[in-house]
């Protein structure tokens, strides 16, 4: 099974909260049926299901902190892993959100083939992530909170985006455009990689 994954193409999604990774992700599944892994969305299943990890997990994220590095890699893993035998390929978006989670997701599973930089500017980033939580129910999509995460964004993520660009893997796509014109970018990096 392990070794399944290992052959498998692996995209890294990273951006700050609300720059618009979760909409093109949607947009890479429809066109090249990607399996398509949130982090975010993984832990909110589990907060959803009212398990007592999920009422830790709650506490965390509504601060706007990142929950413990292995809760998040365990989840993913496993995710992967029930989808080995139909997937082309995974975009892993929301992840890592500090090098250390890179260098863990890598040991445990393998390395990206990619790492898409979704970029948008700090103020886009908070009206988007205003305007989403008017309807999102998200408990961490009020100003408050949008503020942590981006300082924590700004802190612990950015630095992702240097480690992988030693690499050459790394496309960075400028996401204050609309939606298919930042997907015409994204496409030009999915299809360097066939
Ligand atoms: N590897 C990860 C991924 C997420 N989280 C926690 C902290 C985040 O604030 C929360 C929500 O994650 P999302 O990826 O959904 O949140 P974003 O802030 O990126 O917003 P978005 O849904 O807008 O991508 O989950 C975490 O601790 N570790
Ligand atoms: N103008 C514009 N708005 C976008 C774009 N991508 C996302 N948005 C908006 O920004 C909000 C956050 O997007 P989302 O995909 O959830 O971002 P994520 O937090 O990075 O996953 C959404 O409500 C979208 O309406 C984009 O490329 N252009
Ligand atoms: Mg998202």
């Amino acid at each position: 099974m392990a070794d399944k994954i290992k052959n498998a193409k692996i995209v890294f999604v990273v951006g700050g909260p609300g720059s618009g990774k979760g909409t093109q992700c949607e947009k890479i599944v429809a066109k090249y049926g990607y399996t398509h892994l949130s982090s975010g969305d993984l832990l909110r299943a589990e907060v959803a299901s009212g398990s007592e990890r999920g009422k830790q997990l709650q506490a965390i994220m509504q601060k706007g902190e990142l929950v413990p590095l292995d809760t998040v890699l365990d989840m993913i893993k496993d995710a992967m892993i029930a989808k080995a035998d139909v997937s082309k390929g995974y975009l892993i978006d929301g992840y890592p959100r500090e090098v250390k989670q890179g260098e863990e997701f890598e040991k445990k599973i393998g390395a990206p083939a990619l790492l898409l930089y979704i970029d948008a500017k700090a103020e886009t980033m908070v009206q988007r992530l205003v305007k989403r939580g008017e309807t999102s129910g998200r408990a961490d999509d009020n100003e408050e909170t949008i503020k942590k995460r981006l300082d924590l964004y700004y802190k612990a993520t950015e630095p992702v985006i240097a480690y992988y660009e030693k690499r050459g893997i790394v496309r960075k796509i400028n996401s204050e455009l609309p939606v298919d014109e930042v997907f015409a970018i994204v496409e030009k990096a999915i299809d360097e990689l066939k």
